[in-house]
């Protein structure tokens, strides 16, 4: 059943709303800002009621699956131990590579917080949400307010969501949870991995998404 459970989550992931929205709002995101097909982007084509519409689905399609599949609670879930971590990865894995997009997909950062709410009821996302805005906020005032390049906003995301597994092992969570967080990072730093090719090879990475 896990195979079935996997494939569902991933399809579910696979569904690429911010794409689709701006499609229906005639902008391919492909073509604007870095090109990625994802709610920002969206945002800034289509403006902030369909870059919200946009964040909300790209969410609920990483959290509303794992809440069908696990329960409300890990403890009394379905899918048991090691079994955890290929469903839970699956909606990311699905919006990163969605076969909607002949496998490019997003840089998987909506679906991520919507993974970690399913998991841990919110927490593992106010965290990251947490981790994230304090660094902005940190690089706001170390940069007197500019805007800070696409390579430093991709650094700040990838260490962040390293930060959050020293929550989540401070926090007790062992085992099946631990290793979701590592597949969340390698994918996560693999989406943004020309943004930290940056500080190898200082060329900041070029419009147009993958
Ligand atoms: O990570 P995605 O593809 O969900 O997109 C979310 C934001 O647009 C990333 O900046």
């Amino acid at each position: 059943m896990t195979i079935v459970w996997t494939a569902c989550a991933f399809l579910s992931g696979a569904l690429m709303f911010s794409y689709w929205l701006g499609l229906l709002a005639r902008h391919n995101l492909n073509h604007v800002g870095d090109g990625n097909p994802g709610a920002l982007n969206l945002w800034r084509a289509a403006g902030y009621r369909t870059g919200l519409a946009g964040i909300i689905l790209d969410f609920l399609k990483g959290y509303l699956v794992l809440v069908w599949i696990l329960g409300f609670s890990l403890e009394n879930t379905r899918i048991q131990g090691h079994a955890l971590i290929p469903v839970a990865l699956a909606p990311i894995v699905g919006h990163a590579f969605s076969p909607f997009l002949k496998g490019r997909g997003g840089k998987a950062i909506a679906v991520t917080f919507g993974v970690w709410s399913a998991l841990t009821k919110f927490e593992a996302s106010l965290a990251l949400a947490i981790i994230l805005a304090v660094s902005m906020a940190v690089t706001k005032l170390a940069t007197r307010g500019k805007s800070i390049s696409s390579s430093a906003d991709g650094l700040q995301v990838v260490l962040g969501t390293l930060l959050l597994g020293v929550y989540l092992y401070i926090g007790g969570y062992v085992g099946a949870i631990m290793w979701v967080w590592l597949g969340n990072v390698m994918l996560i730093a693999y989406k943004h991995r020309k943004e930290l090719a940056f500080y190898l090879t200082k060329k900041q990475p070029k419009p147009g998404g993958e």
